[in-house]
């Protein structure tokens, strides 16, 4: 009965515009919310059949349910899994349950279809058609990539190899390849279920789609460093940083709602994440200056947004009132704003990852281009060059993501970089540190390289060796060899050399 009695509530809600499915499921505390999101989304699909059935059998003056509930119920008991509940709505179905069953057959007598599926609006039987592949990524902490593929030939999944275009990922069923951006995430059939396979009870492995994959993989925090997930429930991305800082550094992850926070508690302990920091907190209070977040290098800011990019997937099928949406956007985006300039005024925080799964510029290049402008100190870093889908003019260093051209949900990913030393406390990045001293060829990676997936190199040699520094080697590998008397001359030869390439250095110009 709770069940029925929920969704009808968000139901209600979703057709007075009051909120997307996505978002009002997450909010409801319901104990299943899976079970209550498909409840919901399938209802709405059949939305127009159900009135119509409920109209033709003059239902509603019959019993004393609204529309809403009748349709969850109706929907349950003639397409869904058969009424669920006990009590008086179970008896009131079961009386009914004849002449709506006659209804609906006479509806496809009528419309010459014989499965339910044929009775949708073309509208929706067209997003319907849109099946995403199923990624499945791999929680490294927990296992390796190769150990995965091998349990998933064992159990009788074929493996292609590793995907080199976007077509290998348009996969039959029981074949599976490894994703040709993501080195962590594996791809299967669409609905290929794995809700009830070990490696998902076991959190070895996280259903996630490969959009939502992108913000940890692109700030890629090292081993050790200090990060702030700043909108972290239910805690995928949460876990993905872990599994990238190795479990080793501090994560603080903030959420605001509750139930959302012990939901991601379970799941963080599921995935092995041991260097997490929860707190049921408003991040927007989260004092920058607090100095346990002294040294808070990376953000990912994956904040509230309007799922309009979430296929299905709750999505009303009749237009929106234009003036509410517009002034919906504008609220979320005032809030993804004040969510940004606060996560960039942490002292020494170097990247930032902003997200959502948004289709609206609204809330995507507008959010971010206000960030920057607000926030001279850091600049956009030019992502992955070999992702289809660029964010929109000017914005193009920024990913977006759609069904279309990147086979996932609607999404959106700006990496912002600090670019000045405006804040002393920060320490250079390593391009800034690069650039301060004379170089020719640079080496080492620079946090955009970084950010494209391409490793980091530890100790950066900025410059190639000058044969004065190679002679230097030499004499202190033979030191050992020398009298105390030799070894001290060398010494000051040594350091008269120094001062020497100390001023040589100061007068190089530097190339940038
Ligand atoms: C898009 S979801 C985050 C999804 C999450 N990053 C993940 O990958 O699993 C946005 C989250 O922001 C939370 N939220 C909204 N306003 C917030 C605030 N002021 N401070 C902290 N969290 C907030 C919501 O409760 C929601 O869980």
């Amino acid at each position: 009965m709770a069940l029925y009695a929920k969704a009808a509530d968000i139901l209600e809600k979703v057709e007075g515009k009051r909120g997307t499915v996505k978002t009002l499921v997450f909010e409801s505390k319901f104990q299943n919310i899976k079970q209550l999101f498909a409840l919901v989304c399938e209802t709405q699909k059949y939305s127009s059949v159900l009135q119509e059935l409920i109209e033709s059998t003059k239902l509603l003056k019959q019993t004393k349910v609204k529309m809403t509930q009748a349709k969850v119920l109706v929907y349950d008991l003639l397409i869904g899994q058969g009424i669920k509940c006990g009590g008086p709505w179970k008896v009131m179905m079961t009386k009914h349950r004849a002449r709506l069953e006659a209804a609906l057959a006479r509806m496809k007598i009528k419309q010459k279809v014989t499965k339910n599926r044929d009775l949708l609006p073309s509208s929706v039987q067209q997003a319907e058609g849109v099946l995403l592949p199923r990624y499945v990524r791999v929680n490294t902490l927990k296992t390796t990539v190769d150990d995965a593929v091998d349990y998933f030939k064992r159990d009788g999944f074929s493996y292609l190899g590793e995907a080199n275009r976007l077509d290998d990922l348009d996969l039959k069923a029981k074949s599976f390849v490894r994703d040709l951006h993501l080195s962590d995430l594996l791809v299967f059939a669409p609905k290929t279920e794995f809700h009830e396979h070990f490696l998902y009870k076991a959190g070895h492995v996280i259903l996630q789609d490969k959009a939502s994959c992108l913000p940890a993989f692109l700030l890629n925090p090292p081993t050790n460093s200090h990060v702030i997930d700043a909108c972290a429930a239910p805690g995928n991305k949460t876990s993905h940083l872990a599994a990238i800082m190795k479990n080793k550094g501090r994560l603080f992850a903030f959420d605001l709602d509750a139930k959302r926070l012990s939901t991601m508690s379970t799941l963080l302990l599921r995935a092995g994440v041991r260097c997490q920091q929860l707190a049921h907190q408003d991040f927007l209070k989260v004092d920058p200056a607090d100095p346990q977040y002294k040294d808070v290098e990376y953000v990912l800011l994956d904040p509230s947004c309007s799922g309009s990019g979430m296929v299905c997937l709750g999505t009303d099928p009749s237009p929106p009132d234009p003036e509410r949406e517009q002034r919906r956007l504008g609220n979320l985006a005032a809030f993804q704003l004040r969510c940004l300039n606060h996560a960039l005024g942490f002292p020494r925080l170097q990247r930032l990852v902003y997200s959502t799964c948004s289709v609206h510029t609204e809330e995507n290049e507008k959010v971010v281009a206000a960030g920057l402008q607000q926030n001279p100190a850091f600049r956009l870093v030019h992502l992955l060059p070999v992702w289809p889908e660029r964010g929109l003019q000017p914005l193009s260093q920024c990913l977006r993501a759609s069904t279309t051209k990147t086979l996932t949900h609607g999404f959106f990913v700006a990496l912002l970089e600090r670019h000045s030393d405006a804040v002393s406390t920060a320490p250079p990045s390593l391009e800034e540190a690069a650039s301060s001293t004379p170089r020719q060829e640079v080496t080492s990676a620079s946090p955009s390289e970084e950010a494209e997936g391409r490793p980091a190199v530890t100790a950066p040699p900025l410059a190639s060796l000058s044969s004065e520094e190679e002679e230097e080697e030499e004499e202190e590998k033979m030191e050992v060899k020398t009298s105390p008397v030799e070894g001290q001359a060398k010494k000051k030869r040594k350091r008269n050399k120094k001062k020497k390439k100390k001023k040589k250095a100061a007068a190089t110009p530097i190339v940038a």
